[in-house]
């Protein structure tokens, strides 16, 4: 009976183990997942702990990054700086506001720091190319403060396509060690003999396509063709992109040798390519008669965070909104291509620097102006064609790459014409560290394109990063409230009205910008001299409409408010609360600054970057893997 006993418990024990052995096994298994990613974290930290220091970056612009406040490379920085200081041709491809410019602008410097150029050159040392001037001037202006920061001896310029020969000829006399232009500015230089080819040939060491995916939908090709034929082989090429396109294959094919390939995990997918994470999107649906009680309800109930982007797609609305809002004490800037070009930089200037809180842009895919020259006759198209043409700065471009500062709400007025409008449009906030929010005013008429935007930016396969929720703070009581004020001051802002005032706008800036021209040329940072955000209307706005009184906050309007405002002040400044250690509420992988990722890696330990070594594209061969974040 005993043995029985001991034969069954000895049973009983191994059975125990047979059943014990796989639970046995996948402890292992997970103990040795644990080990690995517990090992990749590591890496993963140690990688996000490199400085700029240990990407090998000049003392003196890490000096001048502090001044600026910039302590920490972000993810594409990371990959970029050491490759491009090796003098390896690049292909970048990050999301907007995830830091593309430093990434090529640091290492650039650095090595016309270190190579000074031979005193034979009779051409700039490297060229910067982006689609437009705003963004040449962004560039040129990064380029100077950096160089000043760091006390080095360099030429930029910056030529742009309204410059007479002669002028061209003086800034390219020296001549600079870097030109940032348009391709189009570049290519009349060379065939105008400003530039000299040979000389190009003999000079040229580094060129940049910046916002290379615009580059040829701007109508850049037959340009940069020409000037890849004066590119030297030996020359280092960048190329950075916000998104993967064919027609940045194309570039790519035109103008680099074997480059290295930073890119993002869904390259081609428009959500991820584009759409920062740290960006709450909102919508709020109302008649297109309704959206004007709307905007005032948002922005004088204080119900979104300052500053704001406001869009239009047309110029007479933007004007009608300015109009509007000056009656109920709002002050607010227009921005739009038919104002002077050194009236639209000075705009920026001023809405970067804080001077002005809201600043109602017109996208410049103007489906308004196309219209007109797809309907009436040939001649009356032909004559609309050569009206916008002369109006409307072909070089102007307000949606993609301006790098607008604190931007926390991009407010659609109207809703952009397609999936890509809207996601350009979202990436004016939620830049570097900073989180944003968005609010698009949705009419009926409009329902079909904001379905497709929510379908195409992916908004059923992933709720969390790209749902587009309906406006909560704004309540049916708070719009009511404030309807007969708004629609009593939305007759009074007649098209004519409205028309005047974009003509005196357009007078008023034209005589700016020659003042500006003449001013900046001495004081290129005095920013108060001109004021954009003057008021139009010819009307003096009824003091009663300039506060709301209390009786027009329900309860939850004033909850709203307060919610705003704690908001606000948890953020502060954004960057100094980065700097004070201030994390924020959303999680580090929502950040387009940290969040450079790319394709899918064999290592994800860290975060999936893929580095494409030369010959890669076409034979995967020597397949170089190199990961950060
Ligand atoms: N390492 C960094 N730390 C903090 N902020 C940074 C860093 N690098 C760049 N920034 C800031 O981030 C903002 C966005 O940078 P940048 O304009 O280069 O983005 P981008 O990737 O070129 O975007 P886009 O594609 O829209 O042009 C800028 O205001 C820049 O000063």
């Amino acid at each position: 009976m005993a043995k029985k006993k001991q034969k069954s418990s000895q049973n009983k024990d191994k059975n125990q183990e047979l059943k014990e052995q796989p639970v046995v096994v996948e402890d292992e298994a997970e103990a040795a997942a644990a080990a690995k990613q517990e090992k990749e974290d590591e890496e993963k930290e140690e990688e996000e702990e490199r400085s700029f220091e240990d990407l090998g970056l000049d003392p003196r612009l890490i000096r001048a990054l502090i001044k600026k406040n910039i302590d920490k490379p972000t993810p594409i920085q990371r990959v970029a700086i050491p490759l491009i200081l090796e003098g390896k041709d690049v292909v970048a491809r990050a999301k907007t506001g995830s830091g593309k410019t430093f990434a090529y602008l640091l290492p650039l410097l650095q090595k016309l720091f270190s190579d000074s150029p031979s005193k034979h050159n009779q051409a700039p040392t490297a060229f910067i190319l982006a689609p437009t001037r705003e963004l040449c001037q962004q560039v040129y202006a990064e380029v100077m403060s950096l160089i000043e920061l760091c006390r080095v001896q360099l030429k930029v310029v910056q030529l742009t396509s309204s410059m007479s020969n002669s002028d061209l000829r003086t800034a390219l006399a020296g001549p600079p060690d870097i030109l940032v232009s348009t391709p189009a500015c570049v290519h009349t230089c060379l065939s105008d003999g400003v530039l000299q080819q040979k000389a190009v040939q003999d000079s040229l060491s580094i060129i940049v396509l910046d916002e290379a995916d615009l580059l040829l939908s701007y109508g850049y090709e037959d340009d940069l063709k020409a000037l890849t034929a004066h590119v030297p082989r030996r020359c280092q090429c960048l190329l950075m992109s916000a998104t993967s396109s064919a027609d940045v294959e194309k570039l790519k094919r035109l103008i680099l040798h074997n480059p290295y390939i930073l890119t993002l995990p869904e390259v081609g997918d428009l959500k991820d390519d584009i759409i920062p994470k740290n960006v709450q999107q909102f919508y709020i649906s109302c008649t297109a008669r309704d959206k004007l009680v709307h905007i005032l309800a948002l922005l004088k109930l204080e119900l979104v965070q300052k500053k704001v982007l406001i869009f239009t797609n047309a110029i007479d609305t933007s004007y009608r909104l300015k109009l509007f809002f000056e009656q109920f004490g709002i002050k607010s800037a227009v921005l739009n291509a038919e104002l002077p070009q050194n009236s639209r930089l000075h705009i920026l200037e001023e809405f970067n620097a804080g001077l002005f809180d809201y600043l109602i842009a017109t996208d410049d895919s103007q489906p308004q102006e196309k219209k007109k020259f797809d309907s009436g006759s040939n001649a009356e198209q032909k004559k609309a064609r050569k009206h916008a043409k002369q109006k409307l700065d072909a070089e102007f471009g307000v949606v993609r790459g301006i790098d607008f500062k604190n931007v926390h709400t991009v407010l659609n007025f109207e809703m952009p014409q397609s999936a890509a409008g809207y996601v350009h449009r979202i990436g004016r906030t939620g830049r570097a560290y900073n989180t944003g929010a968005s609010v698009s005013l949705v009419s009926p008429e409009e329902n079909d394109m904001f379905e497709d935007i929510k379908s195409i930016i992916g908004e059923s396969d992933n709720m969390d990063s790209n749902f587009i929720a309906p406006f909560p703070l704004l309540t049916k009581n708070a719009v009511e409230g404030l309807r007969y004020r708004a629609e009593d001051v939305a007759r009074s802002v007649t098209k004519v009205a409205v028309r005047e005032s974009r003509a005196q706008d357009l007078r008023n800036e034209i005589l700016n910008s020659e003042k500006l021209k003449a001013h900046f040329q001495d004081n290129p940072r005095d920013l108060d001299l001109l004021k954009h955000d003057k008021v139009l209307s010819k009307k003096d706005p009824a003091p009663h409409l300039r506060d709301v009184p209390e009786y027009l906050l329900d309860p939850t309007t004033q909850e709203a408010r307060k919610i705003v405002k704690l908001v606000r002040a948890a953020m502060g400044n954004n960057n100094t609360a980065r700097r004070k250690g201030f994390k924020g509420k959303f999680r580090k992988s929502r950040d387009p600054l940290k969040t450079f990722s790319a394709e899918a890696s064999r290592r994800p330990s860290k975060g999936g970057m893929r580095r494409r070594g030369p010959g890669c594209d076409a034979s995967h061969k020597r397949k170089r893997k190199e990961t950060v974040d």
